[in-house]
């Protein structure tokens, strides 16, 4: 980033350490420079006289941030807190991550993204990067593209070690929002500094702009993306192949997460590329793992036999699809069944109703695993038909369709079953297929739910008994995920490793947590358990052989590995002290 000409000179003691200080989001210490500092680094007069405290800084902003009226305003201030005092939003997310964490992730940023063309330029200062945008038609520019992030990083050796990546295609449940889809990849980032204590500096959000084909974005006259409809899929796969080499190429030892690829595009990258380079899918391995931990921990809560157990998806994309996939290797491993007798118990159903193999339409590759063979004709268009004949004893929503699990669907579920597991995983909150309260109010308050956005707790109002519902969302998994990727360097993420990291997640729930019949810990303790999630991903790439970090293969599966996952995580820290000693 090239700095201002029309800057007076000064006298520091070290010009470009002072200027570096003041200008970088992530140094600049606002109003707490201590009096002595402010005439070595150039700020006398240009400050309020008073010297401020990290604490006041800190209340200051929640002050700020509660007497904004709308969601969407929140999400706005802390952005552009983020992009100009980043310690300070990270502390204050650290401090208050139940009330800030729903406003930097679902469900305000689904809000955000429908909105974020108009709201973009008010996100952050000018040359304040918040992320790479990547057109489809500057694939012939791709090393420029990277060589000016590089030049306009604040520190030019702290290289991105992980990236989140989406084209936009299917953000959430909202569909396809082109370059609007931004604020997945920053939101999801900041949850891997936040929740596993990645360095913030070397986290890099990518929108592989590839046009889209929404109408409405492409009449709407504020739209910052390509206005153009998207590629085909030769195109589209050579396109990202392109992006994949140049990306790699510039940062070698980079750690890529795919997020919110329309499903087919989801899979097929996947399998690709999860040999090749070191990726994984959040939406499809990402959300297995995480509500695999959930139904552990709900299968030893639930009156039936593991192995009884008949679970019926809503949804078959790339949710639907790779959670079932995960939770038929837990019949596998922990009950020993085969695989075609775990496959038997699941049920996937989608927009034209039951899967099975004879329904008549063509089904798209990823279905086809799973479709019934078994149905002997029938076919079953409604969910209630279709939970007639299943009788399940989980339902799972990941089909995006806001209140399909209505009073008929879960009063069947609480007339089938004593404990009702009951999973509306879709996001954001628009696009849940119930509600907890709901849920409750039709099982006579005997489900077993973990939902995709949080719900607030619910009080029975005959016994006064507060409920906590749990909420399977991939950001239990994902920041640990990264943690423990980044530290083990494996050559490629294996599936054990993925269960690995499920099972750590089920299995951190404290003895509170636990008597409190909890599916998830608490987001209050995400770190830990990020340390948990990361440790277990280690000894995994260990077990597998693909580790290749030096430390973690001298540490081996020793508890010392445990410490080290948690001694590298990065921290907000402040102290006043830090500024006096600053080499300036
Ligand atoms: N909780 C979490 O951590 C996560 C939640 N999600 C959420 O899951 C949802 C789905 O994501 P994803 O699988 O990638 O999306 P997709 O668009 O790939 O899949 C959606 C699925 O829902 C089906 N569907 C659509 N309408 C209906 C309907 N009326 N009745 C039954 N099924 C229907 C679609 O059917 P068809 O195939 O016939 O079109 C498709 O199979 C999103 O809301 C997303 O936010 C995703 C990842 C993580
Ligand atoms: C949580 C998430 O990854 C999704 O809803 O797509
Ligand atoms: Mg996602």
């Amino acid at each position: 980033m090239t700095k201002s000409p029309q800057r007076s000179p000064r006298v520091f003691e070290d010009e470009e350490a002072a200027y570096h200080w003041v200008h970088s989001s992530f140094e600049n210490q606002g109003t707490v420079v201590p009096d002595d500092v402010r005439s070595k680094l150039g700020l006398r007069g240009l400050v309020p006289a008073g010297v401020d405290s990290f604490a006041n800084q800190k209340e200051r902003a929640l002050e700020q941030l509660r007497l904004k009226k709308s969601e969407l305003e929140k999400y706005m201030f802390l952005s552009w807190l983020k992009n100009t005092n980043l310690q300070l939003f990270y502390r204050l997310l650290l401090d208050n991550l139940e009330e800030i964490t729903p406003l930097i992730y679902t469900p305000t940023v689904g809000s955000a993204c429908l909105q974020y063309s108009h709201i973009q330029p008010f996100l952050a200062p000018p040359g304040q990067l918040d992320g790479l945008f990547i057109s489809i038609n500057d694939l012939d520019n791709l090393d420029e593209i990277f060589q000016n992030y590089i030049a306009a990083l604040p520190e030019p050796d702290l290289l991105p070690q992980i990236t989140v990546i989406t084209d936009g295609s299917r953000i959430l449940g909202l569909g396809d929002l082109g370059v609007n889809g931004m604020g997945i990849p920053v939101g999801k980032l900041q949850l891997y500094v936040a929740a596993a204590g990645l360095d913030p500096r070397r986290t890099l959000p990518i929108c592989l702009d590839f046009g889209t084909n929404t109408e409405r974005y492409l009449n709407d006259k504020l739209y910052l993306g390509l206005r153009q409809q998207r590629p085909d899929d030769d195109q589209f796969f050579q396109a990202v192949d392109k992006v994949m080499k140049a990306l790699t190429r510039h940062f070698p030892n980079i750690f890529i997460q795919f997020e919110d690829f329309s499903s087919e595009h989801a899979f097929a990258l996947l399998d690709k590329y999860r040999d090749h380079y070191f990726c994984f899918n959040d939406d499809i391995q990402g959300t297995g793992a995480v509500i695999l931990s959930g139904f552990i921990n709900a299968v030893k809560q639930a009156p039936v036999e593991p192995t009884q157990h008949r679970i019926l998806f809503h949804g078959a994309g790339s949710a639907g699809v790779g959670v079932a996939k995960q939770l038929m290797d837990y019949f596998v491993i922990e009950h020993g069944l085969s695989e075609e007798e775990a496959k038997a118990k699941f049920w996937l159903s989608d927009s034209k109703g039951l899967i099975t193999l004879d329904r008549g339409d063509k089904l798209a590759q990823h279905k086809v695993f799973f479709a019934r063979k078994d149905n002997e004709g029938k076919q079953f268009k409604n969910l209630l038909d279709t939970m007639d004949y299943v009788k399940p004893t989980v339902l799972i929503g990941l089909c995006a369709q806001s209140g399909v699990f209505d009073a008929k669907v879960l009063q069947r579920m609480a007339k089938l079953n004593e404990r009702p597991i009951v999973f509306p995983l879709s996001n954001p909150l628009a696009n849940a297929e119930c509600t907890f309260e709901q849920a409750m109010q039709h099982t006579d308050n005997r489900v077993i739910f973990a939902s995709g956005t949080a719900f607030p707790p619910y009080t029975i109002p005959n016994t006064q008994e507060t409920r906590i519902p749990g909420q399977g969302n991939n950001m239990y998994i994902f920041p640990g995920l990264g943690l423990g990727a980044t530290l083990a360097k494996p050559r490629c993420i294996t599936d054990k490793m993925i269960y690995a990291a499920a099972e750590a997640l089920a299995n951190s729930l404290n003895e509170e947590e636990t008597a409190k019949g909890l599916l998830y810990p608490r987001l209050t303790r995400i770190r830990e358990v990020s340390v948990d999630v990361a440790t277990a991903l280690c000894r995994q790439a260990l077990a597998d052989n693909v580790a290749k970090d030096k430390v973690v293969l001298e540490l081996g599966s020793s508890d010392a590995l445990r410490e080290h996952a948690r001694v590298n995580m990065w921290e907000p820290t402040r102290s006043a002290d830090e500024i006096m000693t600053c080499k300036i």
